[in-house]
Formats: structure tokens, C-alpha cells, sequence
């Protein structure tokens, strides 16, 4: 069963601008498919279309059952200021109900997966933007989402902490089976997470490629430095740059 399906998947919103054009896009368990693309190619209103709070003029988007949880991460890690690090990854369970011993040792569970073992009681004003990002990250995973939305999750961070945060994200994504739709500007982030890059251009926004990235997850931090991702990447990059042409 594919975790999220886009069949000729259109979007034109009341004002007439047509943000995406026949869209396809087949998601499964485990699998992490990233959306690159020039600004204005639509890749929020396809993470906006696959989290249910758009439904799209035309086509179907076919969503996980009632009872999955659907996550997103935006690039702003939207952090409850008066809660510690702990007490915001806690509200998940809290929202559901959950006795309070089992939704700490969770929430402890998760900020240590995401390397903030020891930062559990530190408020957000406490903490950097890459750790403000760990605890987002650890906020959505703890509530076991089948499928998870990230819209340039890394995108103002420092490069060290980006690339960290992609090989933690990509060890997260592997061991717990997850499906993943990922948005970002950059090529060798695209390239280094994903299983698939879809290469988008706009006017209305399509599909230009679809690169399947061939090395098994989780993939070594090292790989982003050998000849072999530099060619893939440069090839994702040319695919972007005749996509754009092509619009202009
Ligand atoms: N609610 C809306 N009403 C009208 N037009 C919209 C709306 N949301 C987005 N658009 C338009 O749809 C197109 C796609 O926007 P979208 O935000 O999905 O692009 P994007 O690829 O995510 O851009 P960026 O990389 O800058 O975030 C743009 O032309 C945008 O102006």
C-alpha cells in the first residue's frame, strides 16, 4: 500500500493562478522522495495537498488511512516558548491522551535520538537554531507518523548543522520505515536524503524529472564528498537549469 498517491493531481486557486499541473507522484513506506525546483514551482502546495489542507481542483491525492498521523516540519521550528524542550515534544502525547510516565519516556527517547541528550530541560530561547530544529524534528517523529512532510526543514541553518541534521534525519527515516516527502533549494540535500528527486519548473508547476538516487540508506556522511554524487548532483542541477530555461 503506497503511503501517499498524487493521480493527475492539478491546483488552481480561486484567484486563477494554476500552481500545479497534472501531478504525479507515488509514495511508499520507507521511502523519502524529495521536491526540487525554482521558487513558485509549487512544491508547498504539494506538501499543502498531501498534508489534507488543500484539496486539489482536479486528479486525487490519496492520503494514509483515519487513524495514521500525518507530520509536517516547516522551516521555522514553531516551538512552544514556555515549554522546555522535554514539555514540547511531551504535548504530542499529552494531545492524545497518554499517561504522563509513557509520553516523557518517549519525548526522552526522541530528543536523544536527535542528539539532545542533556538539553531536555532547556527552554527553546535556550537552545540554537540547529538544536530549536532537533526538537521539531523529535516532536514530529515521536508521534509515529506514517508519513512525514518536511518544507525546507534545514534551510536556515549553518552547512555543519545541516548536514548533520540529513544524516540523522536520513537514520530516523531508515529505521522507522517511514514514507517522506521533502522539500528543499538545495541539490546535494535533495540528492544525499532521497530515494527519488523530482525536478519541478513552473508556469503552472510540473514535473520536468524523475532521478532515482541509487545508493541503499542509511548512507555514510562521507558519501556527499565522492565523484559518484558529484556527477548525480551536477546531472539533478542540469535538469533544473533546462527545466527553467524551457519556462522562460
Ligand atoms: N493561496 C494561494 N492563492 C493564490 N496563489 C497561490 C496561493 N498559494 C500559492 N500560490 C501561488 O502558487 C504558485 C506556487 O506556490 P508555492 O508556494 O507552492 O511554490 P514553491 O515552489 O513552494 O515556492 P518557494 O520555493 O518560493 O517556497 C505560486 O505562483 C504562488 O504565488
Amino acid at each position: 500500500m503506497p503511503a501517499l498517491t498524487f493521480d493527475a493531481v492539478s491546483m488552481t486557486f480561486p484567484d486563477g493562478t494554476q500552481a500545479l499541473d497534472a501531478l504525479d507522484l507515488t509514495l511508499t513506506p520507507g521511502e523519502l522522495v524529495t521536491l526540487v525546483g525554482p521558487s513558485g514551482c509549487g512544491k508547498t502546495t504539494a506538501l499543502r495537498l498531501a498534508a489534507g489542507l488543500e484539496q486539489p481542483s482536479a486528479g486525487r491525492v490519496i492520503r494514509p488511512g483515519n487513524d495514521a498521523v500525518v507530520s509536517y516540519v516547516f522551516q521555522d521550528p514553531t516551538l512552544l516558548e514556555w515549554r522546555t524542550a522535554l514539555r514540547n515534544v511531551e504535548l504530542v502525547g499529552e494531545l492524545r491522551g497518554r499517561p504522563k510516565a509513557q509520553r516523557r519516556e518517549r519525548a526522552r527517547e526522541a530528543l536523544d535520538a536527535v542528539g539532545l541528550a542533556g538539553f531536555h530541560d532547556r527552554h527553546p530561547r535556550q537552545l540554537s537554531g540547529g538544536m530549536r530544529m532537533r526538537v521539531s524534528l523529535a516532536r514530529s517523529l515521536v508521534a509515529d507518523p506514517a508519513l512525514a512532510l518536511f518544507d525546507e526543514p534545514f534551510g536556515a541553518l549553518d552547512e555543519i548543522t545541516r548536514l548533520d541534521l540529513q544524516t540523522q534525519l536520513q537514520h530516523l527515516v531508515t529505521e522507522r520505515g517511514l514514507a517522506g516527502l521533502f522539500i528543499t533549494h538545495s541539490v546535494s540535500e535533495a540528492v544525499y536524503l532521497s530515494h527519488r528527486v523530482l525536478v519541478m519548473a513552473p508556469r503552472p508547476g510540473h514535473v520536468v524529472a524523475a532521478v532515482e538516487i541509487p545508493w541503499a540508506h542509511p548512507r555514510p556522511a562521507e558519501l556527499r564528498y565522492t565523484a559518484e554524487f558529484a556527477e548525480l548532483s551536477g546531472h539533478v542541477s542540469a535538469l533544473l537549469r533546462q527545466g527553467m530555461r524551457d519556462v522562460a
